[in-house]
Order: C-alpha cells, then sequence, then structure tokens
C-alpha cells in the first residue's frame, strides 16, 4: 500500500517544466509521482502508472530495466541506459532519505536517443574517415612504388657516378640546362632531382612535355592568354605554365617537339626573361630556371633546319648525357634489385632472379632503358609461377644471348649485403633442387642435407615449390 505523497505545488511546477523526466517511488518501489515529461517517455497515462509497483510497469514494458528496483537493491545510487518506446533513456535513480517520513527514490530520465544516433553517425562517419585514410596510405605507398623517391637517383658505374657529379654541380648554379639521352634514361627524374637540390626547391617545379600538347595550344599553354583572346578560351583568361612556375623551375621535356614558330618566343623568354601572353599587348616578365631534355639529336635538327641554331645554343649552356642503360650494365642488378623489391611488395610475392634470368638482363641491350626494365620485372613478378624467376619464363627478346659469352654479372656487395646473397643462392639451390628432383626427400639428398634441414629452409624462405613450371604441386 501506498502512503499519501504531498509534494509542494511550486516543486510540481518546477518539474513539470523540465525537458528530462523525474519519476519518484516509496521504498518500496510503488510509483509516487511522475512529471510531464516522464508520462511521455514512459506512454501510458497517469492513472495507469501512480500506485502500481515499477516491477509491474517493467513487466507491461513501460521501460526496462527499473532503475528504482536496482537502487533498492543496492541502497545507493544507480545510473542505466533504459528502452522506453524504443527510445534510449538515461536514467539515474537516487536514493532520499526522510527523517520523518519513508525513504523514497528520485529517478531522473533524460531522453537521449538523439544523441546516441549522433554518436553512431558519429562512429559510422570515423569508421569511414579510417577507411580512407587507409586507401590513401595505399595509394600513396603504391604511387611510390612506382615513383622513384625524388632524391633517390640509382647508379654507382663509372659513367652515371660522373653524370652524378656534374649533376650536383649545376644544380648549385642557376643555369640554363639540356638533359640527352635515350627514352626511358631518366632524364624527367634528374631535373626533378636538380630542382630538389637547387636553391630552387621550395618554388614550384612545372613540367611540360612539348611532344604531348598539340602545337596550336602550346603558346597558350606555355604563356597563357588573355580573356577573349580566341573562340572557344575560357571566358577569365588562363595562367600559363610560365607563370605557374614563377621562382621555380620550368621542365620542357621533348624539346625538339617545339614547333619551329614558337621557338624565337622562346628564346625571348630565356634571354630576356620576358613574354607576351597570347591575345594580351603586355609585355610579362619572369623570374624561372628553364630546363630542357630531349632524346633527338637536336646538333642534327639545327643542320637539317628543324631547330633554331640560336636556340640550341641557348638551350645548350650546359649539357648533361645522360648514360643508357647498356652502357651502366653493372647498374643492371641494382635496378633489378630496387624494382624486385617494389613488385614483390605490390603483389605480396618473393620472387628472386636466377643467375640464368640475371645474366639475361646484363645481356639485354634494353632500347627503352630503365622503364623497359622496369616493366619487364613487374610482368616477371606478376607471371612468374614459382618464386625463382628463371630464364625460360622471361620474354623472348631477353632470352636471346650466347650460352658460352662469359657472364657480365658480379653481385653487387654494396648494394646487397653478403648475408642477404648466399641467402639468395641458397634459396635458388633449393627451388631448383625440387623442381629437378620433385621430392624434398630427393631434393634434400641431392643437395646433400637432411629432409628436416630442406624443409626448415624452405619454411624460413617462406618459399612455395613447385616439382616443374607446369606441375601445380606445391610443398605447401
Ligand atoms: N637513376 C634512376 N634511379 C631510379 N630510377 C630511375 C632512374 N632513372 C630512371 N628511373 C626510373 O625510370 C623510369 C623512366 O625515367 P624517366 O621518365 O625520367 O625517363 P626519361 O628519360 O625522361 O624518358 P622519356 O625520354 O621517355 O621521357 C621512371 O620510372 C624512373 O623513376
Amino acid at each position: 500500500m501506498t502512503e499519501p505523497f504531498y509534494l509542494d505545488r511550486s516543486f510540481q511546477d518546477v518539474f513539470n517544466k523540465l525537458e528530462d523526466g523525474i519519476f519518484i517511488a516509496d521504498d518500496s518501489g510503488y510509483a509516487l509521482w511522475v512529471n510531464e515529461t516522464s508520462v511521455k517517455q514512459i506512454g501510458s497515462p497517469l492513472e495507469e502508472i501512480i500506485g502500481k509497483h515499477v516491477t509491474e510497469l517493467e513487466s507491461r514494458e513501460m521501460f526496462t530495466p527499473s532503475v528504482t528496483n536496482l537502487v533498492l537493491d543496492k541502497r545507493e545510487a544507480v545510473s542505466s541506459i533504459q528502452t522506453s518506446q524504443n527510445r534510449k533513456l538515461l536514467a539515474s535513480g537516487y536514493l532520499v532519505p526522510m527523517e520523518a517520513q519513508r525513504d523514497y527514490v528520485l529517478v531522473h530520465v533524460k531522453d537521449i536517443t538523439d544523441m546516441v544516433r549522433s554518436s553512431l553517425q558519429l562512429e559510422k562517419a570515423e569508421s569511414v574517415i579510417n577507411f580512407y585514410v587507409e586507401e590513401l596510405k595505399k595509394t600513396k605507398e603504391d604511387h611510390k612504388l612506382t615513383e622513384t623517391e625524388d632524391s633517390e637517383l640509382i647508379g654507382k658505374s663509372k659513367k652515371f657516378m660522373e653524370m652524378k657529379q656534374l649533376i650536383k654541380t649545376t644544380a648549385q648554379v642557376d643555369a640554363t640546362l639540356l638533359i640527352q639521352g635515350e627514352t626511358g634514361v631518366g632524364k624527367s627524374v634528374i631535373a626533378k632531382n636538380i630542382h630538389e637540390t637547387s636553391e630552387r626547391k621550395d618554388r614550384p617545379f612545372i613540367p611540360l612535355n612539348c611532344s604531348a600538347i598539340p602545337a596550336a595550344l602550346l603558346e597558350s599553354e606555355l604563356f597563357g592568354y588573355k580573356k577573349g583572346a580566341f573562340t572557344g578560351a575560357n571566358a577569365k583568361g588562363k595562367k600559363g605554365i610560365v607563370q605557374e612556375a614563377e621562382g621555380g623551375t620550368l621542365f620542357l621535356d621533348e624539346i625538339g617537339d617545339l614547333p619551329l614558330e614558337l621557338q624565337p618566343k622562346l628564346l625571348q623568354l630565356m634571354q630576356e626573361k620576358l613574354y607576351i601572353p597570347v591575345g594580351s599587348s603586355s609585355v610579362e616578365t619572369t623570374d624561372i630556371r628553364i630546363i630542357t631534355a630531349t632524346n633527338s639529336d637536336l646538333s642534327a635538327m639545327v643542320a637539317e633546319g628543324r631547330f633554331r641554331e640560336d636556340l640550341y645554343y641557348r638551350l645548350n649552356v650546359i649539357s648533361v648525357e645522360v648514360p643508357s642503360l647498356r652502357e651502366r650494365f653493372e647498374d643492371i642488378p641494382l635496378f633489378v634489385h630496387h624494382y624486385m623489391e617494389i613488385y614483390n611488395k605490390k603483389y605480396n610475392r618473393s620472387c628472386i632472379l636466377s643467375n640464368e634470368a640475371m645474366e639475361c638482363f646484363q645481356n639485354y641491350e634494353w632500347p627503352g632503358n630503365i622503364r623497359e626494365l622496369e616493366n619487364v620485372i613487374e610482368r616477371a613478378v606478376i607471371t612468374s609461377s614459382t618464386d625463382l624467376i628463371v630464364a625460360e619464363e622471361l620474354p623472348d627478346k631477353l632470352k636471346i644471348y650466347e650460352e658460352k659469352s662469359p657472364s657480365r654479372y658480379v653481385p653487387d656487395m654494396e648494394k646487397q649485403s653478403l648475408p642477404s646473397y648466399l641467402e639468395d643462392v641458397e634459396k635458388q639451390a633449393i627451388i631448383k633442387a625440387f623442381q629437378k628432383n620433385g621430392s624434398s626427400r630427393k631434393a634434400a639428398d641431392a643437395l646433400g642435407i637432411t629432409q628436416s634441414a630442406f624443409m626448415r629452409r624452405v619454411k624460413k624462405y617462406n618459399l612455395a615449390l613447385q616439382k616443374s613450371l607446369s606441375n601445380s604441386d606445391s610443398v605447401h
């Protein structure tokens, strides 16, 4: 039985104005008084609440769990998340001790549905953000995989070291530079390296491939245009890359493809640091360093009247000849290791080249130079059926080599440590013995080691062994 409960009228008014629910029960758990918000939260008329035991209200699914019961059980303040009418409520119950009367329980109930929803949305948003951050990291890594680190110029051969010394010196002086060399030797990488080691390194490096842009558009691409310069032009006009490169370096690749009619304008830019945007009558000044590159024979083009002589001499203040890969064959293993590491990581493999395959790399002429070598390695890592890439798996063009010609392959102990070189040799021996003998026991016999020693090494190097290239039985 509930005793009559008296709550001062002014308290009732205050409690009824609250946006949070107030629920008062006696010390046996019978509801004595609730404010208007609480009635709405419970979702039942007042007469179905007052005088009822909280266990009954709970069993009629007006709310669950009952915080009043929890307070009465523990005889201390309790907070709990309640569910009522599919909403989430934070209910905090307090035992209020009374001197003259029986104690009672006061429960303060805050609707936190929207907060929970936004925190869930926040969680979701966070997980989406995390997903994109991870994807971005991966993309960055992939990007790093194919783009050599700017400052990293691979090569230790004498020819390459001499060239490196020259570019180191020229980076410091602000002179115009012409980089010459076959396709894929690294002219663009060198231009960027020069910029990044020069005093202009904090300003933009803007590359433009003269052969990639139609001759008619090249002038506006270089110098920009004023509004209304020609039909189809952007109404506001457009900045040229000369302006974008201000203070930095403009790298003009394939300069041999610069149309004859534009050549005087480039000469004016180089000599007087002046240019006129298309459709403009005013002359602009600029402060940029110009580096150009070509794989054409510019002096022959001059002789044939296809390139202006004065511009040729102006461009060629300092000339850097980048050696072809066949002129620096000692560097081939460095590039092989470099790209093998990159593509093993990218395709989750642990491939190595057999000595014969490395010989093929060393004996091939590489007309496409480093770019071609990179492509061959990527293809081999993708297509090789075992971790040992053998000569037979290489493209036909590489397989044509004189069996009897002395090998040019000398392991580079500066790039590869002795233990890592010996590991490569051991891996090769294991893979080959298995391919030849078809079982781990016979392969171990052939190598003069026990079968368990053989298997230990297979495990150590994580090798996926196959009997032959066409046989897919693997050891594990
Ligand atoms: N010394 C080097 N060290 C590391 N990577 C290099 C080096 N030289 C070239 N590469 C790589 O070789 C590839 C070709 O280089 P790059 O594009 O600079 O050649 P290029 O001479 O400018 O070619 P093209 O004449 O066809 O424009 C790139 O992937 C580049 O990262």
